[in-house]
């Protein structure tokens, strides 16, 4: 685990969501790319060009997920997208668009394409998860935790509090976890092979309460652990 990281609890995570917007002027759209551009590039940098099946879920992790599909692509992988809830919002309809003129297909035999692809994006939850997982994800998770494929979550793995870590034996352990902004606390549970922090757009003063690590050079993402 790296030295000297500040680790998130929800509502604290949900509030630097909150300044960077209403405080300091980012637009959703600007965050999310940046966020999703940093999962594809960790992605990158440890799993060879293939199929990546990409799990999108019915919130800005999903949103998280829709961009990462796009520059994947851009990066030469084979990408497809499940996506059982479509939210009517703009947001992600123009992402879909975007992900539809890069010939990236949605799927919907979840099982056959997790198994029949080389790594599997888990973008289905992120911090503001709550509960028990509810339907059509419960059963999504369930497939995904019984294949081999090896997993990437985009910020928190699906089902996980996100403090507490996999409370409710949803079973799901991603191969990495791409963190963004700052990792929340189920993160110190992580125990998969790579744990990577994404996000880079956090202005310097916030950047330094937060304790955020230095990017190496002109990457969107640094190895943590
Ligand atoms: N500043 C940043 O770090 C940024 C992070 N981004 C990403 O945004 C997510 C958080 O997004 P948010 O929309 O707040 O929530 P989620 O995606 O986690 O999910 C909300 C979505 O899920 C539904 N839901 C919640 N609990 C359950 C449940 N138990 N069962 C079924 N469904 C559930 C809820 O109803 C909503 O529809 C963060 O993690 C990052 O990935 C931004 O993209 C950029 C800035
Ligand atoms: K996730």
């Amino acid at each position: 685990m790296a030295a000297n990281i500040k680790y998130l609890g929800q509502k604290a995570a949900q509030l630097v969501d909150v300044d960077l917007m209403s405080k300091h002027g980012y637009a959703i759209e600007q965050l999310m790319e940046l966020a999703g551009f940093s999962v594809a590039q960790s992605i990158a940098k440890e799993y060879p060009a293939g199929k990546v099946l990409l799990c999108i879920g019915p919130g800005n992790n999903g949103g998280d997920g829709l961009v990462a599909a796009r520059h994947l692509k851009h990066f030469g992988y084979k990408t497809s997208l499940y996506y059982p809830v479509q939210p009517a919002k703009d947001l992600y309809k123009n992402l879909l668009h975007q992900c539809d003129i890069h010939h990236i297909p949605v799927v919907t035999d979840l099982t056959t394409e997790a198994k029949s692809s080389d790594l599997i994006v888990d973008a289905i939850f992120g911090f503001s998860f709550k509960g028990s997982v509810r339907a059509p994800f419960d059963q999504a998770l369930d497939i995904l935790r019984g294949v081999n494929t090896p997993i990437v979550s985009v910020d928190i793995p699906s089902g996980w509090d996100v403090e507490h870590g996999d409370v409710q034996g949803v079973g799901l352990r991603p191969d990495m976890l791409v963190s963004l902004t700052v990792p929340k606390l189920c993160a110190k549970q992580f125990n998969g092979r790579f744990h990577y922090l994404g996000g880079r757009f956090v202005p310097p003063d916030m950047a330094e309460e937060l304790k955020v690590p230095k990017y190496p050079g002109t990457d969107q993402c640094v190895r943590l652990a």
